[in-house]
């Protein structure tokens, strides 16, 4: 039997940079989490303990924080697309970088200062770019080794009213009792997949939270998972820079609390709010055209 190296990847994960751009008494932040994953000519390290292709971890940690500094930070999926570039373009043993970065949005506290923030929920802003480099002939899902998603977490949305969820499966273990009216409420991770690599990310952004928003609100439904289709497919509809949106949706259960020991009525009105178990419903929206680009996700 013989044994061999296989798939492998290396890189500095979840480096916290702050950058504040000043502009006067005006300041303005970017807080981000960046996780970069490089591969290429890695057999002599894992065989022989040989680091002369290796550009440490610490480098890409600096690196991450000199860009900050000569670049600044604008949309999260150019700064990653800068960064996965520079890694395999500069460093001739790395062939492929992958990219990955959180947001955590700051919003201006109100008044005289330009220079207090106050955290805008636990909504986060993602990316994930893939690069083979500016010279990449690999697949990315763009046709030149380069991939761009975009995406958010923790989005959390619920409706009082406006759910039903009936017409199940019913074995010998089932309970659960259908309802025509029920509090529907989850916390939204979504990403996207463009189809080039150079979209207006921030219009982009502004207007797949706007559709995934309105539909949540306007859907009315019958299942978790009509309400995550309908979400994909308004994003997919409205844009056509987007070809793939993937959605993991926790149901996150709503159980009507029993008032009768006390003499109460309870018409959909007190509800005890359970954090686990929790369904989890995921599902992938496509276009029909959509390039095939399962390396984009990894
Ligand atoms: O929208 C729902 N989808 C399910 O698959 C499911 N299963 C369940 O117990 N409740 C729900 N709700």
């Amino acid at each position: 039997m013989g044994i061999v190296l296989g798939p492998n990847r290396y890189g500095k994960a979840e480096t916290r940079v702050v950058r504040v751009t000043r502009d006067g008494d005006t300041h303005h932040i970017k807080d981000l989490n960046v996780s970069v994953s490089l591969s290429g000519q890695m057999e002599d390290v894992h065989l022989t303990g040989d680091n002369a292709a290796i550009l440490p971890t610490d480098s890409q940690k600096n690196t991450v924080y000199a860009f900050a500094k000569k670049h600044g930070i604008g949309e999260i999926e150019e700064f990653a697309l800068l960064l996965a570039r520079h890694f395999v373009d500069e460093t001739p043993t790395i062939s492929h970088a992958r990219v990955e970065i959180e947001e955590y949005g700051w919003s201006r506290i109100p008044g005289k200062s330009g220079h207090s923030f106050v955290r805008s929920g636990t909504e986060v802003r993602t990316a994930l770019v893939h690069s083979d480099g500016t010279g990449g002939t690999g697949t990315g899902g763009t046709g030149n080794g380069e991939s761009v998603i975009s995406g958010l977490k923790d989005l959390v949305v619920l409706n009082s009213t406006g759910s039903e969820f009936h017409g199940f499966v019913q074995d010998e273990y089932t309970t659960l009792q259908p309802t025509t009216d029920r509090v529907l409420a989850t916390a939204v991770t979504a990403q996207w997949r463009h189809r080039g690599v150079d979209a207006e990310f921030a219009k982009s952004f502004a207007e797949a939270r706007r559709c995934l928003l309105e539909a949540f609100a306007e859907t009315h439904s019958l299942s978790l998972q009509q309400t995550l289709y309908a979400m994909g497919r308004t994003v997919l509809e409205t844009q056509h820079g987007i070809c793939e949106i993937r959605l993991a949706m926790p149901n996150k259960h709503h159980f009507l609390v029993d008032l009768q020991p006390f003499g109460l009525e309870n018409d959909n009105e007190v509800f005890f709010a359970a954090d686990r178990p929790y369904g989890l419903i995921e599902g992938s929206v496509l276009a029909d055209d959509a390039p095939d680009a399962p390396a984009a996700w990894t």
